[in-house]
């Protein structure tokens, strides 16, 4: 007889669940903001944390199953740097490798190539770009055939093809397997049409609210996401920004980068104007991430390129922290960078000097500004709060107040609202459009939601 699985009355000091019948082979979405408790659900299924009381808890063997979110990724990533030898073997040390995450006896399934990781097996985790990523914990759950995969935001970096793959993947694996399939969600337009159960979460406490195509679940889940439309303000220091004094802010010519036998792009011309706010889109890999890493010089291959910021040529004298003080940057690898720990404020802080943790002491102006931009992205009661405690959400959305502190001339803002809930993304998005059109910032901005493609925008380049 197949397991059906449930859980009944479990008490947890941050979390509550009076009643869920999971069943077998089911897939539910669970909706919640940003530190709603939907982290701890993961760590309930995955017997991670005990429960101060429980009737009735019937799972699969915490082996069954796997939980792919972006903090999962962060745990794997910083494996990976433990284990990275490249210092000692004088060469560089690709660490885990894409094929050693899948089962060694299926490295020719098909799913693989579906999927577009077949290029990959022999690449290591961590030159993996963030959809990359994501997509191999994918197939690795499916693949070890878990009885029960929870994925938190599963279409969050995964470019338009891939989304509908996965979801087609999905939708049909789950017609024809065992599999229980749980997707913790913070935004609404991700509900795949083929999930059948919904349940909310908020403040910990967990609600089922029924079927999906049912009006009544529709109404519940509008109540959930009401919003009192929020009106924010851009903070003074945004109209005090300087113009450039220079015709460009970036030009790249010809532009080129190579990995070993990889390219992943030549020829690539790329000029942004003051004001010329550039949307730049693409598929999984084709370079996004690397372009946006030559500007900010995290690419060393900006020295082998034709390019200019500010006016300055790269490799003339001007050091990358002369250039980063007009330079505001959000990017997944900043945010698998800052580890360390500080408290909300002084990350926040770190935004006005560049650094990862705070090395300088702040002016109480400082201090004064980061205040008002917790407030207005609503974690100022979290100030004191370390950086590691936060939800990753609330981890991205401190991250993008740290780039925005000191209202730069360029803003270079990759993939940013990724694990953030409708609320935040909706509100990062309307600072977003309140800055391009009242400030003298100019954008550059990766994304591969649809609704993200504001019309305020004035350059799209495709890769
Ligand atoms: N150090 C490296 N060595 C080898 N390959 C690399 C390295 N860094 C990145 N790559 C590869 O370069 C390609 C481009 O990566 P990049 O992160 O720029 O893609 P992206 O367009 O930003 O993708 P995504 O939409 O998934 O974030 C990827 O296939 C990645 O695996």
């Amino acid at each position: 007889m197949l397991n059906t699985f449930e859980i009944k009355n479990y008490c947890h000091a941050k979390l509550m669940v009076e009643s869920w019948p999971i069943g077998h082979s089911s897939t539910w979405c669970i909706l919640g903001t940003n530190d709603s408790g939907k982290q701890e659900l993961a760590q309930l299924l995955s017997r991670e944390i005990t429960p101060i009381s429980v009737e009735k808890i019937l799972l699969p063997a915490p082996n069954d199953i796997a939980i792919i979110s972006f903090e999962a990724q962060q745990k794997i990533y910083e494996h990976e740097l433990k284990i990275d030898n490249s210092d000692f073997i004088d060469q560089q040390d690709l660490g885990t490798l894409v094929k050693e995450f899948l089962p060694q006896d299926k490295l020719n399934d098909p799913l693989i190539k579906l999927v577009g990781l077949a290029h990959l097996l022999t690449s290591g985790y961590r030159q993996l770009s963030s959809g990359e990523s994501r997509k191999l914990l994918i197939l690795s759950a499916l693949l070890h055939e878990k009885k029960m995969i929870i994925c938190e935001d599963p279409f969050d970096s995964l470019d338009q093809e891939s989304s509908q793959t996965l979801s087609t993947l999905f939708k049909g694996i789950i017609k024809n397997s065992n599999i229980t399939l749980i997707l913790l969600l913070g935004n609404r337009i991700d509900i795949p049409d083929w999930c059948e159960q919904l349940a909310v979460i908020k403040q910990g406490d967990f609600n089922v609210i029924g079927t999906q195509h049912c009006a009544k679940t529709q109404a519940k889940l509008d109540d959930f996401f009401k919003n009192d439309d929020d009106k924010i303000t851009l903070p003074e220091q945004f109209y005090a920004t300087k113009s450039n004094a220079h015709d460009y802010l970036v030009k790249l010519v010809n532009g080129t980068v190579r990995y070993q036998s990889k390219t992943v792009f030549q020829g690539l011309n790329l000029s942004v104007k003051p004001q010329q706010h550039t949307l730049i889109t693409g598929r999984n890999g084709s370079g996004k991430s690397t372009l946006l890493h030559l500007i900010t010089g995290e690419c060393t291959q900006c020295y082998s390129n034709d390019l200019t910021l500010f006016g300055h040529q790269r490799g003339s004298g001007e050091s990358i922290w002369q250039l980063k003080k007009d330079m505001g940057i959000v990017t997944p690898e900043l945010h698998r960078q800052y580890r360390v720990n500080s408290d909300l404020l002084t990350v926040v802080l770190s935004g006005f000097f560049d650094s990862i943790g705070l090395y300088q002491q702040p002016e109480k102006y400082h201090i004064t500004y980061a205040e008002q931009w917790l407030k207005k992205v609503g974690l100022n009661h979290k100030e004191k709060t370390l950086f590691n405690d936060l939800s990753f959400g609330e981890q991205r959305l401190a991250l993008i107040v740290r780039a925005l502190i000191k209202a730069p001339l360029l803003l270079i803002l990759d993939e940013i609202t990724q694990g953030l809930d409708e609320f935040n993304r909706h509100r990062i998005l309307k600072i977003i459009k309140m800055i391009m059109k009242e400030s003298n910032s100019t954008l550059l901005f990766v994304t591969h939601r649809t609704d993200e493609l504001l019309d305020t925008f004035t350059q799209h380049i495709k890769l």
